[in-house]
């Protein structure tokens, strides 16, 4: 632990996407003057308005809060962005490049070299975007390059563990704080940054630039291998009769093991774990340490076979062939609580049975419009039984707290065909089969019919 005095700073965020539109929130509600700083015009106008760009429970009402305050306002200027940056934290995006597993660094090198030049006064700097180990020394570097101020402008490494549909939460009572620095006064400084939230007794982690942005890297990679291998026993479990969620159950009871992230089903999705696994390993390659990562590629494999299987259980309930049937699908986000499609393994299996020629109705809470935006094809449905009416079969593909509260025998008489794929192991299936569902759950024995 270190010393919890609260310094109010003057902070910028730059890049206000999932990540960034949270932090610059919770940075205000804690106590600073906070810009948002974000390339893209209408995301922000809409949060200056009070308007969240995505869906994250809570936001709307911490936006609200915190705008009210006074203490945050979003911005497209870079001058702003630079002037009002006392501590100045990276949040762009840094997907998978389009030509090759590693992630893309534009949008870093482009707010980096942009925002240095701007800064005459002296700042600290504070990576939280995930990034390949070498990139916190190159904007360090850089920065001290092209800034005015030189020297005076520090870098330091402060990667987010944030979850999506728990990101309030996760902001401002994270399990852990995690600063790489050169110096350890500037862990010190920004300890007091984060005054209000540290003394809350979480540990604070500081260690140096590299280690920093490899844990990042390694704990999502230890997550993503953590559902894979449980999906690995799903594979076991259907070759032999065998039940993964019982299998999960009792592992799960190990404390070594844990029970958490051994959820067996369609696999993991989103903006991080499958690009940030697959960054990793490109930045292995690069360091001549790519046999230390191998294992990540099956982690990955494992993962994207989820899909297929999902996809071969439905033409499986439907005797074979998918061709001008009815197929009802819960879900399109990548996980509940989020309207984020990115990689949403829901979606990915919705586009590839329309693509077979199946007649695909898909339905989600929140993210209806990102999916017929970015996956045209399929019909999305606002209503839930809409897309319910007349369906063959009906894959649970996000676990939406609606679905689970569902009831199967009134479900049953809107459908073609009581036949359900449980792509999630969420939904209590006893409750389906005593209403007269045959369930394919992935992991698990079909029961009912
Ligand atoms: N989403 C999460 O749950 C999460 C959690 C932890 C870490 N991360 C990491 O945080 C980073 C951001 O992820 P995200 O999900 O918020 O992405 P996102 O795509 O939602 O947001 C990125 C934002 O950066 C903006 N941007 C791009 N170039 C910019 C520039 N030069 N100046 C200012 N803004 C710019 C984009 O317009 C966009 O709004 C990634 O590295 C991601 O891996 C994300
Ligand atoms: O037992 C499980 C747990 C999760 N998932 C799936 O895995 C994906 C990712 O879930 P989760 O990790 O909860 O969501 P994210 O919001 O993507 O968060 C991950 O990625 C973030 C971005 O790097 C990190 O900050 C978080 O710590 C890390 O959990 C989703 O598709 C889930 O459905 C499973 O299939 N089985």
């Amino acid at each position: 632990m270190t010393s919890n005095e609260f310094v109010p700073r003057r902070v910028t965020v730059v890049g206000c996407g999932y990540l960034g539109a949270v932090h610059a929130a919770a940075m205000a509600e804690i106590g600073h003057d906070v810009v948002g700083f974000d390339v893209d015009e209408a995301k922000v106008a809409l949060l200056n308005t009070g308007h969240t760009p995505f869906y994250e429970p809570g936001l709307d009402d911490l936006l609200e809060r915190t705008l009210a305050t006074g203490r945050l306002r979003f911005t497209t200027s870079y001058q702003e962005a630079a002037d009002n940056g006392d501590v100045i934290f990276l949040c762009v995006g840094t997907p998978q490049r389009k030509d090759s597993n590693a992630a893309d660094l534009v949008y870093v090198r482009s707010a980096v070299e942009n925002l240095a030049p701007l800064l005459t006064e002296p700042a600290l700097v504070l990576g939280k975007s995930t990034v390949p180990v070498g990139t916190a020394e190159w904007v360090r570097d850089t920065l001290r390059e092209l800034a005015p101020a030189g020297d005076a402008v520090r870098l330091a490494w402060n990667p987010e563990f944030l979850r999506e549909g728990f990101a309030v939460k996760d902001t401002l009572s994270p399990d852990r704080l995690v600063v790489g620095v050169d110096d350890p006064a500037d862990a010190a400084e920004l300890a007091t940054v984060y005054g209000p939230i540290l003394e809350q007794g979480m540990p604070w982690v500081v260690v140096d630039l590299a280690t920093a942005q490899l844990v990042k890297n390694a704990a999502n990679a230890f997550l993503a291998t953590k559902i894979s291998f449980i999906n690995a026993m799903a594979e076991l479990c259907e070759a032999t009769g065998a039940d993964v969620v019982a299998l999960a159950d009792a592992i799960g009871h190990d404390a070594r093991i844990g029970r958490r992230f051994l959820q067996a089903g369609v696999g993991f999705g989103g903006g991080c774990l499958p690009k940030d696994l697959r960054g990793f390993m490109a930045r292995a390659e690069e360091l001549g340490v790519d046999q230390a990562l191998a294992f990540l590629s099956e982690v990955d494999s494992i993962n994207l076979r989820r899909r297929k299987r999902a996809v071969d259980v439905a033409t499986e309930l439907l005797d074979g062939d998918v061709t001008g049937k009815r197929i009802a699908v819960l879900g399109a986000a990548f996980k509940p609580d989020s309207d984020d499609i990115r990689d949403s393994p829901a979606l990915d299996v919705a586009g590839t049975l329309h693509e077979m020629g199946a007649d695909v109705r898909v339905h989600d809470p929140k993210a209806l419009d990102n999916a017929r935006r970015t996956r045209p094809g399929p019909q999305y449905c606002d209503d839930v039984r809409e897309a319910l009416a007349g369906a063959d079969v009906v894959l649970h593909l996000t676990e939406w707290r609606e679905y689970r509260e569902l009831d199967p025998a009134e479900i049953g008489a809107l459908v073609a065909g009581k036949k359900l794929l449980e792509g999630r192991n969420a939904l209590d299936v006893d409750r389906w089969v005593a209403a007269g569902w045959d369930v394919k759950a992935l992991g698990r024995p079909r029961v009912g019919g």
